[in-house]
């Protein structure tokens, strides 16, 4: 905010009950990582070529041409200033635009590094780093993208000229939807069936150059192009998501990624002691990695929607006084307050979910497999819940809004249309919540085998406790207590796997059975995750927090996010028997009064996030609250009324009109 500049939120920052500076360095994750976050929003905020107030009126041509330059100058900045990894992805995070460069550093740059062999790595990754090839992740195609299996791009050696000929045989097996592949990518891991001497063996990556390096012309046998646009107006249409053909192409032998198989010269295949799913490992890491966006979208919605409720006054005026702050309606309180809660939530599970990452990746260099299952499970689901709730927060978030969240300047359709493929890229929500349902019903199917479960399932080791266990929840307070909450929710996970279980023995088949109760499946999956979210934030609370205040507001919002889940599934938990009614309602009134906790500091809450008027880009969101002479004077700058009588008047409005005369005359 502008020095001196009048704050017309001040009143809401001043009834604030905690340390904001304080939660601004729990949020970031530590003081360091706020400081750089904040240098980095910073820089681009005061840098031009980074505006972003005219995305929606461009263009598609325009739009995507203007992507290539920031991302050209981000690049430059980064080279010039020297900015480390953690500074360059703070400056994505702010330039905030997707670009192919988050498919070349999200995506291509770790399929290398994960599946790659060292002297693989060696070769390819200095060129990457130095962006002297910019590459994309080609995996889904027109026919297949959920079924990787299922995918029909074909990789055959040729043990004559040592290669690897890679063919798309159909029009079904056409890449299609890779970011980064239309326009820019020089290079593609590209995914294909691997046939050698006749034999498949399975779905791998394959290093292929797709443009020359010296004009940037498709190779011979390429055929490349973008997709089309797709939803909103700027949104995710910045990318150039693209359609790849193969006609025969011949790759060096070298170029098949080879750490979990190889192919030797002779054409011998040799299966490493590496999982075979290590070639789903780039979709592990990336599913992480939209665990923690998901908190940033949340958060920047939220933002936007508390700051403006504030604001915002309707109904209720006494005296001739002022009306009442929308923020006030309980019902309001009640749609707002468990998004601010799930935000925190999310960001918290997040940080978790980065360093069980850290350590399965850790654990996989050394040679242990054992954890990637639980890492699998964990960051399927997870990214499965927080995006699926995430995308329907902002929505609801633009209702909070009224009909200003509809305008583009709120900046919540923006952040909606590019924030929802989330639920579908990197894996279709329901088709990764079914990879939970396999994990759990595994884990319940050997609990009688004296195998005992860890990490996030080691709850359903105390399968004979929860299977039978009573709420004793007795008073709305008794709801505050983490651990009363935990086993409410630990009880109706278990539960509903265990119940998942026995309906699936029933099936001579399992896979018939497990087609048959998919939906049901499906929740069980989610229900468990809701756990880890909720023990996780608990956990977090277990951790020296300090600043004024700044733990007590997080154990407020700890209890609303678990209790909003409890009030929302409901059902779950009195189907399964795991609370009764009553405790239900019980856990309904200490909602309420805590929402009357958050409401002091809920503009507090959400300045904690540190977001710049830049990066929110939206007139509703604005630190300092003046909303109403912004958006009158945006009114003005649209290019509508660049002109008094609109472009048109002469041929289609002036005929009508005289005709009507006419016909009033007649
Ligand atoms: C210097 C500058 C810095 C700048 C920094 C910028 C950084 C920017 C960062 C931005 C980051 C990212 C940008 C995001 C953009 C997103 C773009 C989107 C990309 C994509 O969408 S890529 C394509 C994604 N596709 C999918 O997700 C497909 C989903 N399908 C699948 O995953 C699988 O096919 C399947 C799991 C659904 C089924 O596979 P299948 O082989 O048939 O499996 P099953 O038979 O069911 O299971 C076999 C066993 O394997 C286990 N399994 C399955 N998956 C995994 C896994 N991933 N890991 C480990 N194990 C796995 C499964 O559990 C079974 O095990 P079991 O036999 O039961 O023990
Ligand atoms: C913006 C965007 C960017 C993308 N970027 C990339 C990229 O860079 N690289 C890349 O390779 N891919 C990319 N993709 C593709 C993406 O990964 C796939 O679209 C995604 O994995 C979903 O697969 P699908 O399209 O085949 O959906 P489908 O599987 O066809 O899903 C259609 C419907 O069928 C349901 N369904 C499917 N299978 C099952 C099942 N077994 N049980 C129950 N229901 C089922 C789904 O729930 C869904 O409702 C991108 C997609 C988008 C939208």
């Amino acid at each position: 905010m502008e020095v001196g500049a009048p704050d017309y939120l001040a009143g809401e920052r001043q009834t604030a009950e905690f340390d904001v500076e304080s939660m601004k360095v729990t949020w970031a994750g530590s003081r360091h990582a706020l400081e750089v976050s904040d240098r980095m929003a910073r820089l681009v905020a005061s840098d031009p070529v980074f505006r972003k107030d005219n995305r929606v009126m461009l263009s598609r041509k325009e739009l995507f041409k203007n992507t290539l330059r920031k991302a050209a100058h981000a690049w430059k900045r980064i080279v010039e200033l020297r900015l480390t990894e953690e500074e360059a992805s703070r400056v994505r995070f702010f330039v905030d635009e997707p670009a192919f460069t988050d498919l070349h550093w999200g995506m291509f740059v770790p399929a290398i590094k994960g599946q790659g062999t060292e002297e693989q790595q060696q070769k390819w990754l200095p060129l990457a780093y130095k962006m002297q090839i910019i590459g994309c992740y080609a995996q889904t195609e027109l026919g297949h993208g959920s079924n990787v299996q299922g995918l029909e791009t074909t990789a055959t050696f040729d043990p004559k000229t040592d290669e690897f000929i890679i063919h798309s045989p159909t029009l079904t097996s056409s890449k299609w939807w890779p970011g980064g592949l239309g326009k820019v990518s020089t290079h593609a891991v590209a995914y294909a069936r691997l046939i050698v001497d006749g034999q498949e063996h399975g779905v791998h990556g394959f290093i292929v150059q797709l443009r020359s390096l010296d004009d940037h012309m498709p190779l011979p046998g390429i055929t490349v192009g973008d997709i089309g646009m797709k939803f909103g107006s700027g949104a995710y249409n910045s990318m150039d998501n693209g359609v790849l053909r193969f006609d025969n192409v011949r790759i060096p032998r070298d170029q098949m990624l080879m750490r979990v198989l190889q192919v030797t010269r002779e054409g011998k295949v040799i299966q490493s002691d590496v999982p075979r799913q290590l070639i789903y490992g780039t979709m592990v890491f990336v599913r992480q990695t939209i665990v923690a966006d998901a908190s940033c979208a949340l958060s920047r919605a939220v933002c936007i929607a508390t700051r403006y409720s504030a604001v915002r006054r309707q109904f209720g005026s006494q005296n001739g006084g002022p009306e009442t702050q929308v923020i006030d309606y309980k019902t309001q309180q009640s749609r707002l307050f468990p998004l601010l809660a799930s935000a925190y939530a999310f960001r918290f599970v997040s940080e978790w979910l980065k360093s069980l990452y850290t350590d399965v990746t850790e654990k996989l260099q050394r040679g242990e497999f054992s954890t990637l299952p639980e890492a699998h499970a964990c960051t399927a689901g997870l990214k499965s819940i927080t995006t699926s709730a995430t995308a329907d927060a902002i929505e609801e978030c633009r209702k909070l809004c009224g009909g200003h969240g509809y305008l583009a300047n709120s900046g919540l359709p923006e952040l909606f249309a590019v924030y929802v493929p989330a639920c579908t890229y990197e894996g279709d929500n329901t088709v990764l919540l079914l990879q939970v349902a396999r994990f759990l019903v595994k884990t319940v199917s050997q609990l009688g085998s004296g195998k005992v479960p860890v990490g996030t399932t080691a709850y359903m080791g105390r399968a004979r406790h929860l299977i039978q266990c009573k709420s004793n929840v007795q008073s709305a307070e008794d709801w505050l207590n983490p651990q009363v909450v935990v086993e409410a929710f630990e009880a109706r996970s278990l539960r509903m796997s265990v119940a998942c279980a026995e309906n699936l023995a029933k099936f001579p088949n399992p896979e018939e059975g497990f087609a048959q109760l998919a939906a049901d499946l499906v929740e069980a999956a989610a229900a468990h995750c809701q756990l880890i979210v909720v023990t996780k934030f608990f956990e977090k609370l277990q951790q020296d927090i300090p600043g004024k205040g700044v733990k007590k507001q997080l154990q407020i919002l700890s209890s609303v996010y678990a209790l909003y889940i409890l009030h929302k599934h409901l059902g779950d938990f009195l189907s399964t028997g795991s609370i009764t009614p009553k405790q239900g309602a019980l856990a309904n009134d200490q909602l309420r009064s805590l929402y009357s906790k958050i409401r002091p500091n809920a503009v507090a809450l959400v300045d904690a996030f540190n977001y710049t008027d830049h990066y929110l880009s939206s007139v509703l969101g604005r630190y300092d609250g003046n909303v109403y002479p912004t958006l009158y004077e945006e009114a003005w700058k649209d290019p509508l009324n660049d002109s008094v009588v609109p472009d048109g008047y002469q041929e289609y409005i002036r005929p009508l009109l005289k005709q009507q005369i006419r016909n009033a005359r007649l």
